[in-house]
């Protein structure tokens, strides 16, 4: 099997996927977008990205594409994420910080406070800044990323967990073109089922008659979120967790009425969650 992720090699993503995935061929993406068009254009047969990280909260454009593609989730992982400031070891100083959007939002503070006066740039992923890193030993570079980063593309750590808050965890999905459960030999936290669903339009209470739905039938919602539809401001779709066992009959029934409100629902999938602690 074929399985797409986040690379290049050694990103937080590709530690994910080797927990899940240990024996199956893992294919590097230059991008969250390259992973869902990988396993819409069949040239793999899941993808692995991340989607929610503790501190920073929603990579927004894996939500984006939960909605924009038709894919399904299969299974979740949350990986502790630790990370270190690396320069080239032929460097004793850096004049700029590169890093994946998440990864400087994650050390934000640190690099405020230690280093408020040098710039930081976005990147690809964190692997793929150190990588940038170890081939521009001319350019004063300090990359962020994980140790597994640093041994492999030949990096100094600097300073270590620079993170701002030491819980720092990241959850991983597993996306497919299939709607199945995936069961993988780490412990379990939870079992939980994503839906996005977008209101027919703006009017009062509108949201409310949908939530309404699952409290009469006391299904527990673990997230919900809304994120902007990009048709105009004021518009947006909502992702919602329901934490319950899925009854189907019941849950069914749920769906059922809340599509008769005029609502659409988009169903990702009923999995589990793991947990991997290093
Ligand atoms: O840049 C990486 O190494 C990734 O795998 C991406 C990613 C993310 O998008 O959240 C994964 C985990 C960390 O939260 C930081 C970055």
């Amino acid at each position: 099997m074929k399985i797409a992720y986040l690379g290049p090699k050694a990103s937080f993503t590709q530690l994910a996927a080797s927990q899940i995935f240990p024996s199956e061929e893992l294919v590097p993406q230059s991008s969250i977008l390259d992973c869902f068009n990988a396993v819409k254009n069949n040239e793999v047969d899941k993808a692995v990205v991340p989607l929610e990280n503790s501190i920073e909260g929603t990579v927004s454009m894996t939500l984006d594409y939960l909605y924009d593609f038709e894919v399904f989730i299969e299974t979740e992982l949350v990986m502790p994420i630790a990370h270190h400031l690396m320069i080239h070891p032929d460097n004793e100083t850096f004049e700029k910080v590169i890093s994946h959007p998440q990864a400087l939002a994650q050390t934000f503070h640190f690099r405020y406070d230690h280093f408020k006066d040098i710039s930081s740039q976005d990147y690809s992923s964190t692997a793929a800044s150190a990588k940038l890193v170890s081939e521009n030993p001319q350019e004063k570079w300090a990359a962020v990323a994980n140790r597994y980063s640093a041994k492999l593309y030949g990096l100094k750590i600097i300073h270590e967990n620079i993170q701002d808050f030491e819980q720092n965890h990241t959850k991983f999905i597993v996306i497919s073109k299939t709607k199945s459960a995936l069961d993988i030999p780490l412990p379990r936290t939870s079992e939980k089922t994503s839906l996005i669903i977008t209101l027919p339009e703006d009017h009062a209470g509108g949201l409310h008659q949908v939530l309404s739905v699952f409290a009469w039938r006391k299904m527990n919602l673990s997230k919900i979120e809304s994120r902007t539809l990009k048709t105009g401001l004021g518009n947006y779709f909502f992702f919602i967790n329901v934490a319950s066992e899925w009854h189907n009959v019941l849950s069914q029934n749920a769906i059922d009425e809340i599509i008769a409100l005029g609502t659409k629902v988009k169903f990702l999938g009923h999995y589990n969650e793991y947990i991997f602690e290093e």
